[in-house]
């Protein structure tokens, strides 16, 4: 039995903190917002965000952030990535040299163009960092429905620690040592889910989307190879898997507010109407630096980027992406 704080109490951090409790583990969840501490104390459930997934008694839920982090083995962060360098910055005094530090956000710093385990890394220099991702929608991991993840760490040690805590009969855990493939996966994922989601808004097709989605894959694994992360990383549950997951599921806030998109919202009312973090709006913009840094051509996220920001015509765009300069689909591969 180990000692979890979950930072951050969203439909995510709420759905881990019960699978947590559900594998044994002692486990306390903390929200910077009062009335959200408030309701989960009181209706032991997320009203808002994760309806239906209640919460034992046994899982303690607090407004303070020492109290949170006390005498834990583990953290895991579940804030969103825009929140994620403020909640490092407070958890800095109360952090202890043992404790482990799992990120579970998805998402790429804007201003500096850092994983969020660098952001982590950098205003928590002794921590142990590692990540969770994959395809994985808090509503169905509330309810235990059969979903598969992967640990990415620094070391193979903590990597199978923290694997051993969080597997169970319904959460598969896999490990990785490629820590910056797993969390580039995650983070992009959210922006081509964006463009499928505003391509149904648009009322097109499944055509469409398998496109976006192999199409999608190339560009995520394009700029990730040049940035040091391994191709099959990219291949696997937290590459083209989570991609998959978040392009198709109903549950996902991305495909929801590319779907608003596709229908006339413009992103600002699109982002209102989900009332959870979208965080590919935030990495849309991230990935156009990365791209400009690394000299990588990204044309499905360029799109989504001059849509959301510059007013773009979703139709347009969509267009554009059909009308490029003819290609070859690997240009990789020898003609023989
Ligand atoms: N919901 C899901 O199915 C999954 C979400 N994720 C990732 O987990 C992260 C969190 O997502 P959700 O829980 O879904 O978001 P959410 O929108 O459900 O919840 C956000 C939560 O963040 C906290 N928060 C709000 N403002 C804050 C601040 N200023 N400082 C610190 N904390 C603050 C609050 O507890 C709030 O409820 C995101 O990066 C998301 O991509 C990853 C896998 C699955
Ligand atoms: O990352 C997720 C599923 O793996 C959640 O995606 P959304 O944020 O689009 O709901």
């Amino acid at each position: 039995m180990a000692k979890i704080g979950v930072i951050g109490a969203g439909s995510w951090g709420t759905a881990l903190a019960l699978l947590m409790h559900n594998n044994g583990h002692q486990v306390t969840i903390w929200s910077i917002i009062g009335a959200e501490v408030e309701m989960l104390r009181t209706k032991r459930q997320h009203e808002t965000k994760l309806p239906g997934v209640l919460l034992p008694e046994a899982i303690e839920i607090t407004g303070n952030l020492e109290e949170a982090m006390s005498g834990k083995d583990v953290l895991i962060l579940a804030v969103p990535s825009p929140f994620t360098r403020s909640t490092a910055c407070m958890m800095k005094e109360f952090l202890k040299a043992n404790q482990k530090i799992v990120n579970v956000a998805k998402g790429i710093e804007e201003n500096t163009l850092y994983t969020l385990s660098d952001v982590i890394e950098e205003e928590l220099p002794c921590a142990d960092v590692a990540v969770l991702s994959g395809p994985s929608h808090a509503e169905e991991v509330g309810k235990g429905l059969p979903t598969t993840c992967v640990v990415g760490a620094h070391t193979k040690e903590t990597a199978e620690y923290l694997q051993n805590l969080f597997m169970s009969p319904v959460f598969r855990v896999y490990t990785s040592p490629d820590m910056l493939g797993i969390e580039l996966g995650g983070a992009l994922k959210n922006v081509i889910a964006l463009a499928a989601g505003t391509a149904d808004g648009l009322g097109y097709g499944d055509n469409t989307k398998a496109a976006l989605i192999t199409r999608g894959i190339a560009e995520i694994g394009r700029l990730g190879i040049q940035m040091g992360a391994k191709l099959e990383t990219f291949c696997g549950l937290t590459g083209i898997g989570d991609l998959i997951v978040t392009c198709a599921s109903v549950h996902s806030r991305n495909r929801k507010a590319g779907w608003l998109i596709g229908q006339g919202y413009t992103m600002q009312e699109a982002m209102d109407e989900v009332k959870m973090v979208v965080e590919g709006v935030y990495s849309a913009k991230a990935a156009m630096g990365l791209a400009q840094k690394y000299q990588v051509e990204l044309p499905i996220i360029s799109q989504v980027n001059q849509v959301l920001f510059e007013g773009k015509s979703a139709a347009e765009a969509v267009n554009e992406l059909m009308l490029r300069d003819k290609k070859i689909e690997h240009s990789e591969l020898p003609w023989g």
